[in-house]
């Protein structure tokens, strides 16, 4: 394997990093692909896939994630929400994890973070893992050979599973540890093995630095109509709520899974690449992703398979009910070739209710869409054991306060402006449980709510006869063709209408609980759309 096309100025050790043993530079997929199979990090799966598992850390570890606080970014940052490390904690650790890494391979891959020309970020992501180097290069944006020989990088991510950190040397928590230093340009990642880390590492960089240029950074998935981009939809929402899922339709392009941002040129994704979420996939609901699991060089994470025949088990949540597919853009066969869209013409926040309260489409006014934005709700499921059947509630601003270094107003404000100066229509999707509470009712099938999605889409929704919901005080759709009435209200799905008004009265209150802490922010309006 060669040593690959690098800008001969900037290689490592021009960074400063000196004394690795070998570096490969933006090796190809199959060079990844071989290099993985070669150190023993994963198995090649059926249709040549990359099977690979993950160890102890199955999903993102929030809590280990640090911003160093230095006065550059002492204004900036949502400190409530961003754990601070020392600038001289951060240099320490940078020491100590160049020293660990001393006389072995790494993969360095030079990609852009965002699809518009005019707005990417030129990230460096150097790894230990050889199939971290093909998740990202699948996840983030390719340069061409003639932008690689010039690359030069803004910023530097170094992901080292096995350097683990120190609390007491490092001034983190425990022996995981992603720092991301604004100053020094760089951000640290050790301890753990999940993938998702490295993309979500490049998300909170572009969260931090597209606002400061108009840009509103979103987590969200997006795609638009046939032909015509002016026609796009995006679709906010927290993890497991559909956006890669109901993003990945038939009849509509595909612009992106996950992170988009909206700048006064339209909509363009900040990846090249989908994180899908495999557990119980069905070739029939999503023909689209499922295939994507025998495509060569997919990495399948997490996924349980038989050692013999490399058949998947896409029912099997032994090792995590986070198993998950990274595969390039161009893998859904209807994806955009350039990833940018329109300004959205359909602003869609999806959530899951396992409460099954909310009704699974609502049509917003810009005010209750800004109240949902900063109130980001979605439920998880309760765990697994049993007897436990009362579905945990989580409020995450902006849809991923996780990823946010600065306060939810910026990007209130700057979503709330764009959607005024674009006009766009705005809904409220749940795509959780219906016919009861997660223990009694069903999840909403797929096909129901991309049924209510077209009629979204198409324009006809909005022209249809709309009640006002007496709890949210959004209207909702009265009939939708094709599609059995019932389902719009939910509480006749419930066989106790009772039932139904108290769970509903207890959302609502989880609601007005949780927003109470932005009401000093807002304008008056948006205080009026307030729920409770
Ligand atoms: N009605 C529905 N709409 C959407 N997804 C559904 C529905 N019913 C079940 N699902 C399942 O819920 C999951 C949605 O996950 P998806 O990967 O789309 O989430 P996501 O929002 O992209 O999360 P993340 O940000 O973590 O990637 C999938 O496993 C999908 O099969
Ligand atoms: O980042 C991850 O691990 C997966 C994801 O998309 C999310 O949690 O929003
Ligand atoms: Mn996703």
């Amino acid at each position: 394997m060669d040593q690959g096309t690098v800008n001969p100025q900037m290689k490592l050790e021009h960074q400063g990093i000196t004394g690795l043993g070998y570096v490969y530079y933006n090796s190809s997929a199959a060079q990844l692909h071989d290099a993985a199979i070669a150190a023993g990090e994963g198995v090649t799966g059926k249709g040549g896939s990359l099977l690979v598992t993950t160890g102890k850390h199955t999903g993102r570890s929030p809590k280990d994630k640090f911003v160093v606080r230095s006065a550059s970014v002492e204004d900036t940052i949502w400190w409530d929400n961003n754990a601070p490390m020392d600038p001289a904690h951060f240099d320490v650790l940078y020491a100590d994890m160049v020293a660990h890494m001393q006389g072995g391979t790494y993969y360095a891959q030079d990609l852009f973070g965002g699809a518009d020309p005019a707005h990417r970020l030129d990230v460096r992501v150097v790894t230990e893992l050889a199939w971290h180097g093909l998740f990202i290069r699948h996840l983030l944006r390719r340069p061409d050979a003639t932008e690689l020989a010039s690359f030069t990088p803004a910023f530097t991510i170094i992901n080292c599973p096995t350097f683990k950190a120190d609390p007491v040397r490092h001034g983190c928590r425990t022996d995981t540890v992603i720092a991301m230093n604004f100053d020094r340009k760089l951000i640290l990642i050790g301890g753990t093995e999940y993938a998702g880390e490295n993309k979500k590492s490049v998300f909170t960089l572009l969260n931090y630095l597209l606002p400061e240029k108009g840009i509103m950074p979103m987590h969200c998935s997006a795609n638009h109509a046939p032909g015509n981009p002016v026609d796009t939809a995006v679709f906010f929402g927290l993890s497991g709520t559909g956006k890669t899922t109901l993003s990945a339709d038939p009849s509509r392009v595909l612009i992106g899974d996950d992170e988009h941002g909206w700048s006064d040129r339209g909509t363009f994704n900040f990846e090249g690449g989908c994180y899908a979420k495999t557990i119980n996939l069905s070739a029939e609901a999503e023909p689209d992703i499922y295939a994507t699991c025998f495509m060569p060089h997919t990495v399948i994470e997490n996924m349980v398979f038989d050692p013999e025949t490399l058949e998947l088990d896409f029912e099997d949540d032994s090792l995590t009910a986070n198993m998950r597919c990274a595969y390039p853009l161009n893998y859904i066969a209807n994806a955009s070739d350039t990833a940018l869209g329109g300004h959205p013409k359909n602003i869609i926040m999806l959530t899951c209710d396992a409460f099954g309260v909310l009704p699974p489409i609502a049509r917003l006014t810009p005010a209750q869409a800004m109240y949902h934005f900063l109130s980001g709700f979605t439920s998880k499921v309760a765990g697994t054991e049993r007897g436990v059947t009362e579905p945990e509630p989580t409020f995450s601003t902006c849809f991923g306060a996780p990823f946010m270094p600065r306060r939810p107003e910026v990007y209130g404000n700057l979503l709330r402006s764009k959607i005024a100066s674009h006009g766009a229509t705005c809904w409220l999707v749940n795509t959780g449980w219906t016919g009861g509470a997660y223990g009694t009712g069903s999840r909403m099938p797929i096909k129901a709510t991309r049924a209510l999605l077209a009629a979204a889409l198409d324009g006809t929704l909005i022209e249809s006869t709309f009640r006002k919901d007496p709890h949210f005080g959004f209207e909702v759709p009265v009939a939708v063709e094709g599609l059995d009435a019932r389902l719009l209200d939910p509480r006749t799905t419930w066989a106790d209408a009772a039932a139904y008004d108290a769970q509903a009265a207890k959302l609502v209150g989880m609601f007005s609980d949780n927003f109470a802490k932005y009401v000093p922010f807002i304008d008056d309006d948006v205080k009026a759309a307030a729920i409770g």
